[in-house]
């Protein structure tokens, strides 16, 4: 975990590629920057674009979005994680289906998504007939991007409210594509807010749909789950606490959010105490009744591994280390903890298969 949240403060200080003049009109890519995906994130004044990007990628806490200047550049961000991404943020006032000087090839030539977020709290027949006009232009060079509409700051709304709202753009949407002739394009809503992990889950989803294979490391999720009794496992990015995998049983926010707290915890723990060493009386006490174990031969990893038990629910939780970006995260069974060494043992052999997945994905990539 050191690692992860070095490297965060490298990202914060390295990544960031500073706007340059001429960032609006030509929009190139930095040469570093070439051959990485890109999450373009675009939408009316104040929908919140910045703010997503800081809170997810730069920790920013929620409130303090409040004071955030608008965007006059493209903000381009290289983040170094599992898979090196870029985040594009583009202005509010920039329309670039009306401004002639965009290069549309060095936008949207390697693109992974279109971000699109869409204000619920205002009015928001304007960002729909831009983004329906966006969307339009793009079917016909780039008809593979994919189209996520965030339906943005939904906290505060009923849940009534927020489907009612989803329902009505995704109309407004649909029926303007397909009086165009144009039925099939990729596009996928999420209610998102900043304020709740929902804005974490839609970046998750946009993500895990640019990871080649995903259906693999799925599957070796579930069958974690399945060998060890698991009820959920997660595979996140550490530095954004984006999931990347998840086994197949249905999704929950409450264990992603749980899991996801737990990362805090441990990275929080990790920055105070740094690497720590037993004293002799406390070794002996686990190397013991009812072990009778070396330590060594008890933990499932030299690196960083961590495991609590939830007071009310009494469900351990484990985390995992898998490499300086990514971490498994699971919640197990009330009995499973009994269990360490074979969980442990299994555990062991999907970080192996993880490490050897991103490495040959990697490799092809
Ligand atoms: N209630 C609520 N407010 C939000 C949310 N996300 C962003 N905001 C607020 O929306 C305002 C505008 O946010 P920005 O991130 O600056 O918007 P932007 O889309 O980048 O704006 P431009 O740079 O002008 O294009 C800020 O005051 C944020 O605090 C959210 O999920 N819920």
């Amino acid at each position: 975990m050191d690692a992860a949240k070095s490297s965060a403060q490298e990202r914060d200080a390295a990544g960031k590629d500073a706007p340059k003049p001429g960032d609006a009109a030509g929009a190139s890519a930095p040469a570093s920057a070439k051959g990485k995906p890109r999450l373009l994130l675009m939408g009316q004044r104040r929908s919140g674009k910045s703010s997503i990007s800081s809170v997810v990628f730069h920790k920013l806490p929620p409130h303090e979005t409040l004071f955030l200047e608008s965007t006059a550049r493209i903000q381009k961000d290289s983040m170094a994680s599992f898979m090196d991404f870029q985040v594009w943020d583009f202005p509010g006032q920039i329309d670039i289906l009306e401004n002639p000087d965009f290069d549309m090839e060095a936008i949207f030539g390697q693109v992974g998504a279109l971000i699109w977020v869409i204000d619920a709290q205002d009015d928001y027949l304007e960002a729909v007939a831009r983004l329906n006009a966006t969307i339009l232009a793009l079917q016909g060079n780039y008809p593979l991007i994919n189209i996520e509409v965030f339906i943005h700051k939904v906290d505060g709304l009923s849940d009534d409210y927020k489907l009612d709202i989803q329902r009505d753009i995704t109309i407004r949407i649909q029926d303007e594509l397909s009086d165009h002739g144009c039925e099939n394009a990729p596009v996928t809503f999420h209610l998102t807010s900043i304020y709740n992990h929902s804005i974490f889950e839609g970046f998750s989803k946009v993500i895990q749909k640019l990871i080649p294979r995903l259906g693999t490391l799925e599957s070796m999720l579930t069958n974690l789950c399945r060998t060890c009794r698991f009820e959920k496992a997660y595979l996140f990015d550490v530095l954004s606490k984006i999931y990347i995998a998840t086994d197949s049983s249905p999704a929950d926010m409450a264990s992603y959010e749980i899991c996801s707290d737990y990362i805090d915890v441990i990275i929080d723990i990790t920055e105070v105490y740094g690497t720590w060493h037993r004293s002799e009386d406390g070794r002996k006490k686990l190397e013991g009744a009812p072990w009778g174990v070396k330590l060594e031969d008890q933990v499932g990893c030299a690196t960083a591994e961590s495991c609590l038990v939830l007071h009310d629910s009494r469900k351990p939780i484990m985390l995992r280390e898998v490499d300086r970006y990514l971490a498994l995260v699971a919640i197990m069974k009330e009995d499973s903890y009994d269990k360490m060494p074979l969980v442990n043992m299994n555990v062991d052999a999907v970080v192996e298969g993880l490490t050897e997945f991103f490495n040959i994905t990697r490799r092809k990539g």
